[in-house]
């Protein structure tokens, strides 16, 4: 299968054992290009361990784990090259700014005529007037917004957002919206790991329930919206 004939992310059977830990015991995912797909859960369920293995940080123990045909296993430089990976914590350095984080970020992946959309982007997520701020001082909020823009620097044809909306105002919450959308209409795949359920309803098209590190449901994102949404993913959760 060439890259371009695969799924933008495919995941069967993934397992992940940290010593005596099975963080993740059997997940089976597929998101098309053009697609975002949310993924829920209890604390501890799988879900970032999930995410690591996509954006190449963490092995997977077993399964195959491929990003646009690409086995992160087997191909761990070119999967990192395709995603854009916001993580759930961390990632940023204290001491640099935002505009350098992005000058990083632009270099390692060799970016040409990247300032207008970095500029861009930093607007869009109310960061521009701390665009030459150290990090260090940054709320919570503020370091969520800067990981969603940098993880969307380089247009990535997976991209990968680890609680993106935690802490974020309503404001930020809308530039992620729009980042999501414009990454799904030029024929990326959107992965989304929140436990803002009405969000991830609002962003993706499709709902992934991990309970446990095991998938447990999928679902048209619309039968977990309102009240009725709540019901069904409390069945889910057990
Ligand atoms: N590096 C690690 N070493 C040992 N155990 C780990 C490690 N990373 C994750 N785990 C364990 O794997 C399980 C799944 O963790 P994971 O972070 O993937 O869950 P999650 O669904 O993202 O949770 P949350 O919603 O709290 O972020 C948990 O039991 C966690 O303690």
């Amino acid at each position: 299968m060439t890259g371009r004939e695969a799924p933008a992310i495919t995941v069967a059977g993934l397992r992940v054992q940290f010593g005596a830990v099975e963080a993740v015991s059997g997940v089976d995912l597929t998101v098309g290009a053009g697609q975002a797909v949310g993924l829920l859960g209890r604390n501890g369920a799988g879900k970032s361990t999930t995410m690591r293995v996509l954006a190449g940080v963490v092995p997977p123990t077993s399964g195959r784990v491929e990003v646009c045909g690409r086995d992160v296993r087997t191909e761990p430089i070119e999967v990192k090259r395709l995603v854009g990976y916001c993580p759930d914590v961390g990632g940023l350095v204290p001491r640099a700014t935002p505009w350098e984080h992005l000058q990083l970020s632009a270099r390692l992946r060799r970016l040409t005529d990247w300032e207008p959309q970095a500029r861009d982007l930093l607007e869009r997520f109310g960061l521009g007037d701390v665009a030459h701020r150290v990090t260090a001082g940054f709320s919570h909020g503020m370091s969520r917004r800067l990981s969603v823009v940098l993880a969307a620097l380089h247009e990535p044809a997976v991209l990968l957002l680890d609680e993106p909306f935690d802490g974020v105002d309503p404001t930020g919450v809308e530039a992620t919206m729009d980042v999501v959308d414009d990454a799904r209409a030029r024929g990326a795949a959107v992965l989304i790991s929140t436990h803002l359920r009405d969000l991830a309803v609002q962003a993706c098209s499709e709902v992934s329930v991990l309970r446990g590190g095991a998938r447990v449901a999928t679902v048209e994102a619309a039968a977990m919206a309102g009240e009725e949404g709540a019901r069904a993913y409390r069945a889910l959760l057990g």
